[in-house]
């Protein structure tokens, strides 16, 4: 293969620290949304607000806009990011006990005090189950 012209290796190593950077962000801001999932869970609020979702497409899009991106490639890339949020709230929301109502049912009453829900990467411990080996 001929060898990479300089230009086109400091454009990469440009957007590899864009990357980068998108990854961290995109790490925090569901470190965020993930106690916003708790928070709504632990409340019995619904996992998604439109009218929210509505406000946030709106104020991207303009952002997008000043910044010379197009518009409807930010609403999409929002769209998919809470959609996303959306699936880990109501995942949240069916293991809490003040769990989101379904439609047309009163939210159930919040349990005073109810635990963070933390995700878990590694083997569940059940009780009752097999005792762990060694
Ligand atoms: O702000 C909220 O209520 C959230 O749950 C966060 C968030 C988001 O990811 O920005 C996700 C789902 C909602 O529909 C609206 C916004």
């Amino acid at each position: 293969m001929s060898d990479i012209p300089p230009d086109l290796a400091r454009l990469r190593s440009s957007i590899d620290n864009i990357d980068a950077a998108l990854v961290h962000l995109l790490a925090e801001r569901f470190k965020a949304t993930q106690q916003v999932g708790e928070l709504k869970a632990a409340v019995g609020l619904p996992p998604a607000d439109p009218a929210r979702e509505e406000r946030q497409i709106a104020r991207l899009r303009g952002l997008a806009h000043e910044a010379g991106l197009d518009p409807q490639f930010a609403e999409k890339f929002i769209t998919f990011v809470i959609a996303e949020v959306i699936r880990h709230h109501e995942a949240l929301a069916s293991v809490e006990p003040g769990a989101a109502p379904t439609a047309g049912e009163p939210a159930a009453t919040p349990a005073p005090s109810a635990p963070p829900v933390t995700c878990t990467t590694g083997p569940v411990d059940v009780p009752g189950g097999t005792p762990p080996r060694g």
